[in-house]
């Protein structure tokens, strides 16, 4: 039976539109000549929007997006500190605003050391891990204040936000991911001085393991989890965290994986009751936008995540392995963002990388 799966595509600023050129590319090639059609609507969301019209995201536009079945999402937001935008927010009004109304609480990302890819670790062995990061609580929620006097005495607090709800049902699905890989989970925070937040999440996970023996669990501080994830990553299955810490680990696992341009994520319901939302892990990047630089990788391992969320693990698999084999070839003179994107979709049609006709 023929399916036809609606997707909201955003592909926002500065290098995100040329990254979902590419992973656009890509899904269309996967699922050429199946019984599976994508049918895409595309949403000029970001800054160029809002200088253009002073429109973030309107009710319009998230209902139009939710209205979708998933959703694939370049990069927003301007060159940091770009005065024009001060007032916009762009990261909290549109990004944050649709994990947050699509109550994405898994921030799903995954990190491979491709065979053949330089990564800065001298000698990282076989490193696979997921980071499982909480996607709706935290300092992310916009709870706080300042008290402007433009004096020493000048105030702001940015307050976390911990329910027990939003870490229980974090830490189950971190269990069940657990459950699916090598069995092993790392709950990563900063018990020793967010006592409050972190006896929380310590308890929590303590009591949604004991429904999960088949798992060993174990703890880092958080600054302990960066010399690990530098020194031992091959330690690490999958990690819980919170958003925040979720944030910037996940710019270091992109970095260990031999660069940021290979990160993919996605923001996912696991409810299913709003359309999940697939994102190169990296920004922007304002400072090589327009010039072909940007890696499309992190964009197209998005797509096979998109694809393996809806069910198309065959395809998703072969877009895998187009990308692996492609990695492997890389040395040599570097290419253009186009070029990469080409290279994969040709890879695609390798023997072992064919998605079969007739996925469902
Ligand atoms: N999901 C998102 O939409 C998202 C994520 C992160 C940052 N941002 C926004 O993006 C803007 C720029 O942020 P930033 O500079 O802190 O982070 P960034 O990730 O955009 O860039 C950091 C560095 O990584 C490089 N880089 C990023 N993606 C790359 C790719 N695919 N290939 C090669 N190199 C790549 C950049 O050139 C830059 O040197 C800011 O407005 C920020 O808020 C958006
Ligand atoms: C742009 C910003 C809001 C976002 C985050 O902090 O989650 C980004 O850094 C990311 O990692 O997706
Ligand atoms: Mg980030």
């Amino acid at each position: 039976m023929s399916r036809t799966v609606t997707l909201a595509v955003i592909p926002g600023d500065g290098i995100g539109p040329e990254v979902v050129a590419e992973a656009v590319k890509v899904l269309h090639a996967v699922t050429s000549g199946t019984d599976v059609a994508f049918d895409l609507t595309t949403f000029s969301l970001g800054a160029g929007r809002y200088l253009d019209t002073g429109d973030v995201l309107t009710d319009e536009d998230l209902a139009a997006i939710a209205s979708h079945d998933a959703i694939l999402l370049g990069a927003v937001g301007g060159a940091p500190g770009d005065p024009r935008l001060a007032g916009a927010n762009i990261e909290r009004g549109l990004l944050l605003k649709l994990r947050f109304s699509l109550d994405h609480y898994v921030n799903l990302r995954p990190t491979r050391i491709y065979p053949g890819v330089p990564s800065p670790l001298a000698d990282a062995g076989e490193v696979d891990f997921v980071v499982v990061r909480e996607g709706t609580e935290g300092p992310y929620v916009g709870n706080g204040g300042s008290i402007r006097t433009g004096t020493p005495h000048e105030v702001a607090n940015e307050v976390s936000v911990n329910t027990a709800y939003g870490v229980e049902r974090v830490v189950r699905y971190a269990f069940r991911t657990a459950q699916s890989r090598r069995r092993h989970l790392t709950l990563v925070h900063k018990t020793n001085v967010l006592t409050f937040a972190g006896s929380l999440w310590k308890r929590i996970t303590d009591e949604v393991g004991a429904e999960f023996p088949d798992v060993t669990v174990d703890y880092l501080h958080v600054d302990a989890a960066t010399i690990f994830l530098v020194t031992n990553p091959g330690r690490f299955d999958v990690l819980v965290t919170d958003n925040l810490f979720g944030d910037i680990l996940t710019d270091l696992a992109g970095a260990i994986s031999g660069g940021i341009g290979l990160a993919a994520s996605g923001n996912i319901n696991p409810d299913g009751t709003s359309p999940s939302m697939f994102e190169p892990v990296h920004g922007s990047a304002p400072d090589i936008a327009g010039t072909q630089k940007a890696d499309p990788t992190a964009a197209i391992l998005s797509v096979a995540l998109l694809l393996d969320h809806l069910g198309l693990t065959e395809a998703s698999a072969a877009v895998t392995r187009a990308v692996t084999a492609d990695i492997a070839n890389r040395a040599g003179h570097p290419r253009r963002t186009a070029e990469i994107g080409d290279a994969i979709v040709a890879a695609l049609s390798l023997p072992t990388a064919h998605a079969p006709k007739d996925i469902s």
